[in-house]
């Protein structure tokens, strides 16, 4: 399969110039992807573009990433109902400082290789063009009635808010990024979601109308969930790359959760994994739905790709413990920092080291860690069966508990009945 062949399989394309695929089989071909700074954070909104630079770069071609600085300067009004609002100059300083973190873990930047990723920012040829040189340069070879005639623009050129004459230019500010890194880069594709598709074009015409040559372009659809709600949303809001915003345990219960239908288009399209592979997996799937063969592969894929694959450990281990089955053997090889983090949403407790060293019976342990109100309520959970410390259950009220019974040199691990942990520290 070529690598438009691989993309329309994987659902990943939606329009194409003529003469994409045609130029992608016959040279190495150098295309790009922007991203304005709009956030501190790309979410998984943004993980389509970065996975078709991703397949570009893995097809042998050179990726370009832009970083927005100018455009996110002005807002894209694509498709948008109403003005942006603007940022101020400091937020999106630091937006495209993190934006830029982001991109540069995906894609290989390896100087070494004839095919490796770079990044670019608009801001920094855009800074130095006057606005009279635009507006006789540029503004000249497009036409207004040309701009106001794109779908992206439409609604707001025909509805009652109607759009600020920032964002109107906004087309041709990104049409100039495609003339100046045909120029400067000889790139020859632009890819990007279905809603960019009028900047694009406006771009190829551009290269068009300023004596180039051809340029090419495809986009991808939107991804959108099978029931028609929103993709890339949590009760929380967005999903997140960044693990301060979205942690990798969410990140991962995000691909988790979602339902058959969903799973089976997107594994194709956020992960790398082939036809057979995939075939292999639903066909699995398939035997006992009940087991999520096919989101747990997803999830661990995915957050395998943006997390690392110790993040996606950790996660699973959470996800454990929210099934009661964690391997304490498991979380004893973790490092204090990982342990936190796979801890971090169970109930916590501390306790002296002085009453571990002389050793307390396992009903006091309780009331003085708080995790039972009294002796009473811990001796019934016990005599139930449902008391268990460091997995093992509780069988006798006589039990000492004391620093033998502490992992890692300061922790205990309580479980009330079958999930409810209790993470003591001794302090
Ligand atoms: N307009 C794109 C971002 C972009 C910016 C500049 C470009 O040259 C290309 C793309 C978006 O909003 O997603």
């Amino acid at each position: 399969m070529n690598l438009i062949e691989e993309l329309r399989w994987r659902g990943m394309v939606q329009d194409m110039m003529p003469g994409t695929e045609e130029q992608l089989q016959k040279e190495m071909t150098t295309g790009y992807v922007g991203f304005d700074p709009t956030a501190d954070s790309l979410h998984i909104g943004n993980l389509v573009p970065i996975m078709l630079l991703k397949h570009l770069q893995r097809a042998g071609h050179k990726p370009l990433a832009l970083v927005g600085g100018a455009t996110g300067m002005v807002g894209d009004p694509s498709f948008k109902a109403e003005e942006r609002k603007m940022l101020d100059e400091e937020t999106l300083q630091h937006n495209q400082r993190c934006i830029k973190a982001q991109l540069e873990k995906y894609l290989d930047f390896d100087p070494a290789k004839p095919n490796a990723a770079e990044m670019v920012n608009n801001y920094d040829w855009f800074k130095n063009i006057s606005f009279l040189h635009f507006i006789r340069d540029v503004g000249k070879h497009i036409t207004v009635n040309y701009m106001m005639a794109k779908d992206s623009v439409k609604k707001r050129i025909e509805g009652d808010n109607g759009m600020s004459f920032t964002e109107f230019s906004y087309q041709l500010i990104q049409g100039y990024d495609y003339y100046h890194l045909y120029n400067e880069k000889n790139c020859r594709l632009q890819m990007g979601g279905s809603d960019q598709w009028g900047n694009i074009v406006t771009g190829t015409e551009m290269i068009r109308r300023k004596g180039g040559g051809e340029a090419f372009a495809f986009t991808c659809p939107l991804v959108k969930k099978a029931d028609g709600t929103k993709f890339g949303k949590s009760e929380k809001g967005n999903i997140w790359l960044d693990a301060s915003k979205t942690t990798p345990y969410e990140f991962y219960q995000f691909w988790l959760r979602c339902t058959d239908e969903d799973a089976e288009q997107w594994i194709k399209t956020f992960t790398f994994l082939d036809q057979n592979e995939i075939s292999s997996i639903i066909a699995e799937h398939n035997l006992d739905k009940g087991k999520y063969t096919l989101q747990k592969r997803l999830a661990q894929e995915v957050t395998a790709f943006i997390h690392g694959q110790q993040e996606l450990e950790l996660a699973m281990m959470t996800t454990d413990f929210l099934f009661g089955k964690l391997s304490l053997d498991a979380l004893k090889s973790l490092s204090d920092v990982d342990v936190k983090k796979v801890m971090a949403g169970v109930q916590q407790a501390t306790i002296t080291k002085a009453e571990l060293a002389a050793g307390i019976d396992v009903l006091t342990f309780m009331t003085n860690t708080q995790i039972f109100p009294s002796k009473g309520e811990a001796r019934k959970m016990l005599q139930n069966g449902g008391l268990s410390i460091n997995t093992e259950k509780v069988t006798a009220q006589e039990l000492v508990v004391d620093s033998s019974f502490l992992w890692n040199d300061k922790y205990i691990l309580v479980a009330k009945g079958k999930k409810n942990y209790v993470l003591v520290t001794a302090e």
